[in-house]
């Protein structure tokens, strides 16, 4: 038989070993008093408090075990020791209301928002060292499910949940790119990074919250809860998420689309992966009040942002942004914000390492948000007197055409508490920005375009410095938005003089024409003295 350590090679977890007692074994002098102290103090607990990483020693599963079978066969059954539930976005203290995840609800009784609040009580048993330990610890395995970079984090995400519920694709753990020459020609800036979140299995952030929703569905369908399906109105990258995990699980997943208003790419995701598609002739608000509607009425689980569970796993982009600067915090942290559920989750991430102690501050946070659907702009510029909802208009950021954001609250509260901004982009603005990053060696999207066009601005005015390490958040795949970059590039969009065009050139199929034009192309390149 297989040594049963294998799979915890590289974390602090012990468990028992069949044939030897528990690994890794204990250690006479390894543990500062502070942490003995805790550990004594919490005998029935599986967990070591040594920050210490195991040797290396993998070996190889059985042939005739899958992963999950690993998992269940050798996990520590720990999640009897943090646990969360639903309690009314920033509610007063005195406020007892409070639901089980297990429960299916999404508004608090007085019609507010929910918030996941964890056992913070039981999280700080273990200090900040104990959890960047742990975390790192499960980076790029394909341990079952720590190799997902929100399950890496399962603890602070839906501690309760079993393992084997769990529907991941080893979403997360996203490239933190270095935008070194974007940052150098067009900003003076030489720690300007870009998170992308899209380079992701449907391409956009959506994965990370949709694998914790999708997982406690499951959950719920195995404790024969009410669930026939899941639904939610979208934009296109949240029915490409939820589609996709969906039928993953073997779980019906409903998609209401705004007709017309989504890329191709987008429309194409729910399709193939065999969701019952509804194409409805309104914009996203629309689709967003009509979900809500029917999932009153329907045992379908509402799959929305407006659900809690969603900024769960969408806030571990920001705990990995901290562990891949090795847990220095950046500057500033800049999000395309539509729904405004991601803003919050980015907040509620570096708020939680703050508070457990993983580090000493948070980045002052800005949400980007497209001239033509602003209206976390206008109510910020107001003094956050009133907010308004808005008729969005059309913009080539279309993922982000939102007027009435179900996460308005959240995102004021992110941003109040972390000395945020919120900016907006014109289209040329947007389109440029994406047309720039794209000539530096990027693909992305316009909404990232966005958030990149309220980076230039807050460059050119001074408030974001050059040596200010800061982090641009890129939502989406530049690969759903094709054809906005084929109308950029080929100068066909009324009233944008796409500055940064770049259109293929035509040329006859002879030798001397295709000399002609490479020698101009050539003559355009060489260095200037
Ligand atoms: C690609 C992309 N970027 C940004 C956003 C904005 O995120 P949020 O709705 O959480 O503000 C969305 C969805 O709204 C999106 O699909
Ligand atoms: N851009 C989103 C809009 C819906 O946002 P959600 O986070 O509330 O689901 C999409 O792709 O549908």
């Amino acid at each position: 038989m297989m040594a049963s350590s294998s799979l915890f090679q590289g974390s602090p977890f012990t468990f028992k070993c069949k044939r030897s007692g528990s690994y890794p074994p204990p250690k006479s002098n390894a543990l500062p008093n502070h942490l003995n102290i805790k550990a004594q103090s919490k005998p029935e607990s599986p967990i070591t408090h040594n920050n210490s990483v195991p040797p290396h020693s993998k070996q190889r599963r059985p042939a005739d075990e899958n992963i999950r079978e690993e998992a269940r066969r050798i996990n520590v059954d720990h999640r009897h020791q943090f646990s969360a539930k639903y309690v009314p976005f920033n509610a007063d203290p005195s406020s007892t209301e409070s639901y089980s995840l297990d429960e299916i609800v999404y508004r608090s009784r007085s019609g507010g928002l929910l918030d996941v609040q964890h056992d913070m009580e039981a999280l700080k048993k273990y200090d900040g060292g104990y959890w960047r330990n742990l975390f790192d610890s499960r980076v790029g395995k394909t341990t079952w499910p720590y190799g997902s970079g929100v399950w890496s984090k399962k603890e602070w995400v839906l501690p309760e949940i079993d393992s084997d519920d769990i529907v991941s694709a080893f979403e997360g753990n996203s490239n933190l790119f270095w935008a070194e020459r974007f940052g150098k020609k067009y900003l003076g800036m030489n720690d300007l990074w870009v998170k992308h979140c899209g380079i992701s299995h449907t391409g956009s952030f959506k994965d990370l919250g949709m694998t914790v929703l999708v997982s406690q569905v499951n959950r719920l369908r195995k404790m024969e809860r009410p669930v026939v399906g899941v639904g939610c109105a979208s934009t296109g990258d949240t029915s490409a998420a939820l589609s996709a995990y969906c039928a993953s699980a073997g779980i019906p997943s409903i998609v209401f689309l705004p007709a017309n208003r989504i890329s191709i790419a987008q429309l194409v995701q729910p399709i193939a992966n065999g969701a019952f598609v509804l194409s409805i002739d309104t914009d996203f608000d629309g689709c967003m009040h009509l979900i809500r509607e029917v999932t009153a009425e329907l045992p379908i689980y509402l799959a929305n942002s407006l659900n809690s569970l969603r900024l769960e796993g969408q806030k571990t982009a920001a705990i990995e942004i901290l562990q891949q600067f090795d847990w220095e915090v950046p500057d500033w942290v800049i999000v395309p914000g539509g729904n405004l559920g991601n803003i919050y989750a980015f907040y509620k991430g570096f708020r939680m390492c703050k508070d457990l102690g993983l580090v000493d501050r948070i980045p002052r946070l800005v949400c980007a948000q497209a001239a033509n659907a602003n209206p976390l702009y206008l109510y910020y510029k107001s003094g956050w007197k009133e907010f308004e909802p808005i008729r969005a208009k059309t913009t080539f950021a279309s993922a982000i055409q939102i007027g009435d954001p179900v996460s308005i609250d959240r995102a004021v509260f992110a941003l109040q508490n972390s000395d945020g901004i919120v900016e907006e982009a014109t289209e040329e603005e947007l389109m440029d920005a994406m047309a720039q990053a794209d000539s530096t060696g990027m693909f992305i999207c316009p909404h990232t375009g966005v958030a990149l066009s309220a980076l230039i601005k807050l460059r050119n005015s001074g408030v974001i410095k050059p040596t200010d390490r800061t982090v641009v958040v890129s939502t989406a795949h530049g690969l759903k938005f094709t054809q906005s970059k084929t109308d950029y590039h080929s100068g066909a969009i009324k009233d944008m003089a796409c500055r940064y065009a770049n259109p293929p050139v035509q040329v006859k199929a002879d030798f001397g024409s295709v000399m002609d034009v490479l020698k101009k192309y050539l003559l355009s390149q060489a260095p200037k003295h």
